[in-house]
Formats: structure tokens, C-alpha cells, sequence
């Protein structure tokens, strides 16, 4: 082994030398930037002057068209150019930062030597452009850093299995370009790095795991193959993390066939959006389309429509009564089915082979085409045909129809009347089109270029109401098949109410995906934009309709699905979801599970696996901290004491991020309402859009995904946390600590609690604190 390589001197050496590449990289592409620069205000200012405009023959018009195209090229390359190099400036800096967090020794199987792989954020090449000083942490041999201890080692690449021998695995923490510590390892990655990250206060923003991913977490980053991958991982095991890495491995490796804004990452809610908006930025990665499933809905539904979200459904459920509860349980879980959507098929096959509910086209009040005649058109049409089809030819007819409506309107005196109130402006411009197309302009043809100029933005929103499917109600046929849904006594009792709410355009969420589904087999659905990977975070909070829907969307896209089978907060809604094992998709389907938890502290996972609902295995990293502390608020102390006291109690510890978390967003109301004149405190709710240090207060479902130095369960008593379903609740809630937990009950404590060993938890009770103080 090369001995001196290896030293510390050496590697301090190699750090000072990559550091004055990286500056000379950066002196150079400034240089070359603002030549860029200049070359392109240039171009801007000049771009008519190499352009001989001839207007005279055919010819003459091709070519001048030809060298406007030309121009416009090198401007558009040029302007790319600019923009690379802007890319490339802002790696440059991060390189500066931490330009390498690891080193592999790899010597290729038949080879004499032994290469020194630096791995980073991005890589760098030394001055001459020949060799790597840095690879990508995304390159194929960068994967033996992540999944070997020093050994015999193998990696894939695009065409082949490499194999070899890793000789040393070391570990940098750099710091604003300044070494601080060296480790070398012989098992898998050390795991001084990863504590140091871990014992790190919680951030406002997630932070990139690039330099200290895990193996397990490293196979669903790089992982290939199957269309579907479904990540089951624990509490704080780094499935959202793995998630953002594998979006910026994917995106690094199919470079020409996959941009950002063809991936579509769909996360839990928007504070959960804006807590992770900074990964991909960080790893040199655009960020992609993110979206909340409810945005995704309410993009593609009618704009007029109320769509209640997800958190108004659960809110509304937990102020039921019990055995309401049970039957609005029932209700949403028939809705959430893929069986409803074979029943919405099956009845829009019946709605084919019968007719649809149109609507008559008027236009200034008057009838123009009845809607009967619409059904007739509509019953003309080819029996076979699927109902899309037949809509765009009913759309053709109609536009067809109102054309020569137009020309019939042309002539009428209301036309004439609307030509008094037209401006100088427009005359002029009548004019001149006249003139440049008759050669010289008569009264005439401007009178009738007016009347052209009136009747087409007079049938303009006619037009748009055809193009957009208006002249059908989809709306009142979605609401006649609810009507008309067989069902047991609670669909029954539903069915009621939520005609009702329809008829408010109010759309119950349990119906929403329904009734876009729905709606687009008749009209089309709305698919904008090519979406080729789909990423749903939390995907245990999805029913199988709503997957089904996505899948049926989007069939060639692959999907990664990551979720927590234990933190199934709907499973209000659907005890059924994609990240469940027994769920069968028609296609394969492939799972990795993540077993071993990150964010909390050992104690804390250890308290909550007592009441994970459902036997998963859960790791904890070995990371200390004290026992989580549930506390019995006796009748001498208010809530808002208590909360006080333990606020300050955490806040003395240091931490900066503590939430108190309640079930419901009244349960926060009212904290809220006793804590604001005393402290500062902010109140989380559906509409916040960032997530900010301090004291907050946050009901679970909205907690998702985040996590805090300190949590303080507000009221985890036995009428709070009773229902099965609460199990799920009370274990996302407890699962948000890093470092602290803080549990506390009046009189009785949640059933689920009980089932927790006496030694895992501090018990204690709290009495005023004047006395306490006393
Ligand atoms: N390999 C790793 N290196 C450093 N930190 C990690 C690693 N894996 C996970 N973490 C940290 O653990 C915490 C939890 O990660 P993440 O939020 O990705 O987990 P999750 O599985 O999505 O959690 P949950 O389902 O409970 O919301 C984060 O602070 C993350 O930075």
C-alpha cells in the first residue's frame, strides 16, 4: 500500500491543490463568461445587421427567413453557453465548500493499478482535462463508497459488472474548504459522520444526505428496473431523503431523456414541499414539479368546483360521534376503492351506449343548437367508438355549426351598433389590413372587417366554452350516478348529504379523485405535460383509487412510492394502500424496505415501536439521548401551565425547533389561544407555506414528514388517542422527535400508551409550579 498517499500530510496536500483548481476553474470561467456576456448583448444589439431583409420574390423571402433562423441560433447557443456556465460557477462554489467527502482505493480486477477515487458533489477534472480529481457521487464506481467495506467490491455500469478490490474507504469532514477530521474505515460507512449529521439541530430545510448515505438507502437511489418501486421504510429511516437523491441520481444518468420538469414529485403538504425545496438545488439539480395531490386534483377540475382537501376530510371525521364515525368511515372506504372505479366504468360504458346530459348553446340569449339536437348528433356516432372520440367529433360538429352562425350573424343590426363604439385606433388598423390585402381600401371592406373583428370576439367565449367540453355536464351526470349508487345503508344515508354539497359545487374529498376520473373518460383527461418518473412521498396516505388513477394517467411513467405503512394517517380513509405488501398492481413490482431509523434518538424509537400499529421491523441508529418523559398533568395545573413550563424546560436545553403537536386543528386553536399573549409561538395550519424555527403548534396529519428538535404531545389521553386509527397518529406524532419527547395526559393515559414497558419512559406528574418552585 502506497503509504504516503494514505498520510494525512498528503491528503492536506491534495486538499490545498484541488482548492487552487477549483479558484483557477473559476478565475477562467468568469473570464469566459463575460466574453459570453458581451458576445450576446452584442448580438442582441446587431441582430438586424447581418440579416438582408428582402421582401421582393419567393426566394428572396426564403432566405431572408433562412438567415433570421441562423441568427436566432447562434444567439440561443450562445445564451445556453451563458447558462452552463452559470451552472458550472455555482458548483464551482459548492466545490469550494466541501469539494470531496470520501476516498476509495479501487484496483480494477486484471489491472496493475490502484486508483484514488475522490468522490463529491459534482465532479472535477485537473487543469489539463485529463483526469477525474473528483468523481461525481453519482457515477457507477462512486457506488462501492456506499454499499463496501474495504474487500472485494464490485460496481454496474451502463454495459458491464466491474469488479476489484478496495484497498482504503476514508471520510473527509471539510468545512468551508478547511479539513477537520480524517476518518478511515473497515466496515461500512463510519459512523462518526453520520452522528455528527444526525446530532445536528433540525434545520428549517432538509439537508442533502449525499455524503453519508447508507447502503440500504444507497439500492433505492440507484435502484433499476422494475416500472414500480415501493419503498416501505420506518419512522426517520430516510425514505423522503432517499427519494430526492434518487431524483438527482435519475436525473444525472438519463441526462437526455429525462428533465426536471418531467418528473412530478408529489408530497404531503405545502410546508412539506417548501421543507425539501432545497435538496435538489443543492445536489446541482433543478428542481422538479412538486405538487400536493389536492393541487394535482384541483389543477384538472372544473374551476368553478370547492375540492375539500384531505385535511378538512379527516377534521370533519374526528368531530363525529362514534358511531357516525364508523359509518363515515365506511362511506369513504367504498369511494376509496378500485372497485368504485370499475362501477364508474362500467356506468360511463352504460352513459356510451345511451346519451350524454348536454347543454343547448345560446349566444346573446338566443337559442342556437338545442341540446336535443346534440343528442342526436351525439346517438349518430359510431356505437363502438370510446366516449373521448366521440367527444371531440360532437366538439368539431358544434364549431362547425357556430362558423356558419357567424357569417348569418355578420349581417345583423347589433353588429352595426357595436361598430359605433369602436375606437380611431380600430378603424385605423381596419384600414390598413384592407389595404395591405386589397391593395387600396374601400368603405366597404373596412365595414367588413370590422364586422369580422366583432363577431369573432363577440363567439370568442362560445368557442372556448365548445373547446372546453362545456356544452356537456359532466357535472350533473356525476352527481346522477351518486344518486343512483347502489350500496349498503351508510352509502345510502351519504348519498343524501352529498347531493346536497354537490349541488353547492362543494366536492367532498372521498368523491373528488372519482369525479375527475369520471370526467376526463368523457372529455379527455387533462394530461399536460409528459410526466416520465412520478415520485409520491407519504404514498401510504393513498387509496387504491387515487393510485389506480395516477397509474391509469400516466401508463408508461415509472413510479417510486415511498411510504410508512405505520403512519397510514387515512387509514381513516382506506384500510387499504399501495404500500402495503398484499396489494396486487398489474404489474411487477418491486420493494425494498428501510428498517433502520435516523432521526430520533435511540430511547425515543424504542418508546414508539411499543404502539407502532402495524409489525414492522424498526431499527434505531445508535444515538443517545434522554428517556422520552410522559407526564400526568394533575387537576392543580392548567394546559397552558404545563405546555408553559415543558416550552421552557426545552428551550433551556437548547432546543430551537419544538412543536406541540395535537390531533385536530381545533385542539391547536385552542393552545394557540392560551400560549400567544405569553410566548412567542406560531400556529401551524393547511395554508402554511414555511416552515420556521421556533416554538409551533402543529396538528399531527400536518407534522408529516417533518421533524423537530423537541415534541410535546399536547393530549395524548385516553378519549384523544382510543380509535385503531389514532394508533397511526399517535405513532407519526411521537416519530417527529430528534432529540426530546414529551408526552403528556390528564387522567387516564391512550390504551396504546399502556402497552410501553415502564423502564423505556420517564414517568412523572406535574404539579404548579409555584409549588414546584417553592
Ligand atoms: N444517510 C443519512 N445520513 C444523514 N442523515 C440521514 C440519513 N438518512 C436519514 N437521515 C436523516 O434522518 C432524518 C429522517 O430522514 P427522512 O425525513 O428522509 O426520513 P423518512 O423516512 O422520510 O421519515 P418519515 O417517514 O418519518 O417522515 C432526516 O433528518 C435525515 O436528514
Amino acid at each position: 500500500m502506497d503509504k504516503q498517499s494514505n498520510s494525512h500530510e498528503f491528503e492536506y496536500q491534495r486538499l490545498e491543490k484541488v482548492l487552487k483548481i477549483i479558484d483557477n476553474k473559476q478565475s477562467a470561467l468568469k473570464e469566459q463568461s463575460s466574453k459570453v456576456k458581451e458576445d450576446v448583448v452584442e448580438l442582441r444589439k446587431t441582430f438586424w445587421d447581418d440579416i438582408t431583409v428582402n421582401m421582393d420574390e419567393m426566394d428572396d423571402i426564403i432566405e431572408t427567413q433562412e438567415s433570421i433562423k441562423q441568427q436566432s441560433n447562434i444567439l440561443a447557443q450562445k445564451e445556453r453557453h451563458y447558462g452552463k456556465n452559470y451552472q458550472r460557477m455555482k458548483q464551482l462554489e459548492r466545490l469550494k465548500n466541501q469539494p470531496y467527502f470520501g476516498r476509495v482505493d479501487f484496483q480494477e480486477e486484471g489491472s496493475e493499478d490502484i486508483e484514488k477515487i475522490y468522490i463529491g458533489t459534482s465532479s472535477l477534472m485537473d487543469e489539463g482535462d485529463k483526469d477525474f480529481l473528483i468523481y461525481d457521487w453519482r457515477a457507477p464506481i462512486s457506488s462501492i463508497y456506499y454499499d463496501y467495506a474495504p474487500g472485494p467490491v464490485e460496481y454496474r455500469t451502463e454495459e458491464e459488472t466491474v469488479q476489484g478490490e478496495m484497498s482504503l474507504k476514508r471520510q473527509y469532514m471539510i468545512r468551508n474548504g478547511k479539513m477537520k477530521g480524517i476518518f478511515d474505515t473497515s466496515v461500512t460507512i463510519i459512523d462518526e459522520m453520520l452522528q455528527e449529521s444526525l446530532s445536528e439541530a433540525a434545520d428549517t430545510q432538509m439537508k442533502s444526505i449525499v455524503s453519508t448515505i447508507q447502503q440500504e438507502q444507497n439500492a433505492v437511489i440507484r435502484h433499476r428496473g422494475s416500472k414500480v418501486l415501493v419503498v416501505q421504510g420506518a419512522a426517520g429511516s430516510g425514505k423522503t431523503s432517499a427519494a430526492l437523491q434518487r431524483i438527482a441520481y435519475l436525473l444525472y444518468h438519463h441526462r437526455t431523456n429525462l428533465t426536471a420538469n418531467q418528473v412530478l414529485l408529489l408530497s404531503p403538504n405545502d410546508l412539506f414541499s417548501s421543507y425539501v425545496s432545497n435538496v435538489l438545488p443543492e445536489l446541482g439539480e433543478e428542481p422538479v414539479n412538486q405538487q400536493t395531490f389536492h393541487q394535482f386534483v384541483v389543477n384538472s377540475t372544473d374551476n368553478a368546483l370547492h375540492v375539500d382537501s384531505p385535511f378538512e376530510q379527516i377534521e370533519k371525521l374526528m368531530r363525529l360521534e362514534e358511531k357516525e364515525q364508523e359509518k363515515q368511515m365506511e362511506v369513504i372506504q367504498h369511494f376509496s376503492s378500485v372497485a368504485f372505479m370499475d362501477d364508474i366504468k362500467r356506468q360511463l360504458e352504460k352513459l356510451n351506449q345511451s346519451n350524454l346530459t348536454f347543454r343547448s348553446i345560446r349566444f346573446r340569449n338566443e337559442l342556437l343548437i338545442d341540446k336535443t339536437e346534440i343528442e342526436d348528433y351525439f346517438a349518430s356516432l359510431e356505437k363502438d367508438m370510446r366516449l373521448p372520440n366521440k367527444m371531440e367529433q360532437v366538439r368539431k360538429w358544434l364549431l362547425q355549426r357556430v362558423r356558419a352562425f357567424q357569417k348569418e350573424e355578420m349581417e345583423k343590426d347589433w353588429v352595426l351598433d357595436q361598430m359605433q363604439l369602436l375606437s380611431k385606433d380600430d378603424y385605423a388598423k381596419a384600414y390598413h389590413e384592407t389595404e395591405q390585402e386589397e391593395g387600396e381600401s374601400s368603405i366597404q371592406d373596412e365595414e367588413k372587417v370590422l364586422r369580422e373583428k366583432i363577431i369573432r370576439k363577440a363567439f370568442a367565449p362560445l368557442q372556448n366554452m365548445i373547446r372546453q367540453n362545456r356544452f356537456v355536464n359532466t357535472f350533473k351526470m356525476f352527481m346522477d350516478l351518486i344518486a343512483e349508487l347502489n350500496g349498503n345503508g351508510a352509502v345510502q344515508e351519504y348519498k343524501v348529504d352529498a347531493i346536497k354539497l354537490l349541488r353547492k359545487k362543494q366536492l367532498p374529498w372521498e368523491l373528488a379523485t372519482a369525479y375527475n376520473f369520471f370526467k376526463g373518460e368523457i372529455t379527455g383527461h387533462e394530461v399536460t405535460r409528459p410526466v416520465h418518473l412520478i415520485v409520491i412521498d407519504e404514498a401510504q396516505d393513498y387509496t387504491p383509487f387515487q393510485f389506480a388513477y395516477l397509474r391509469y394517467l400516466y401508463p408508461y411513467a415509472s413510479f417510486t412510492l415511498l411510504g410508512d405503512v405505520n403512519q397510514a394517517i387515512y387509514s381513516y380513509a382506506s384500510e387499504e394502500n399501495p404500500i402495503q405488501e398484499d396489494i396486487s398492481l398489474e404489474e411487477s413490482v418491486e420493494r425494498i424496505e428501510l428498517t433502520k431509523s435516523y432521526r430520533s434518538t435511540k430511547p425515543i424509537v424504542d418508546f414508539a415501536s411499543y404502539f407502532s400499529p402495524i409489525d414492522q421491523p424498526i431499527e434505531a441508529f445508535e444515538r443517545s439521548g434522554p428517556l422520552p418523559e410522559v407526564v400526568r398533568l394533575t387537576k392543580s395545573i392548567s394546559e397552558k401551565d404545563a405546555l408553559l413550563h415543558k416550552i421552557e424546560e426545552k428551550q433551556q436545553a437548547g432546543h430551537e425547533t419544538i412543536a406541540i403537536i395535537a390531533k385536530t386543528a381545533d385542539a391547536c386553536r385552542k393552545i394557540y389561544q392560551q400560549l400567544h399573549k405569553e410566548i412567542d409561538v406560531k400556529q401551524i395550519n393547511e395554508d402554511t407555506k414555511t416552515y420556521q424555527k421556533g416554538v409551533v403548534i402543529v396538528p399531527v396529519y400536518l407534522a408529516k414528514g417533518i421533524e423537530f428538535d423537541a415534541v410535546i404531545l399536547a393530549d395524548a389521553s385516553s378519549e384523544v388517542y382510543w380509535h385503531p386509527a389514532d394508533k397511526y397518529l399517535l405513532y407519526t406524532a411521537c416519530t417527529r422527535a430528534m432529540h426530546d419527547l414529551t408526552v403528556l395526559y390528564t387522567e387516564e393515559m391512550s390504551p396504546f400508551l399502556k402497552d410501553v414497558p415502564k423502564e423505556k419512559y420517564r414517568y412523572t406528574t406535574i404539579v404548579e409550579r409555584q409549588e414546584e418552585e417553592s
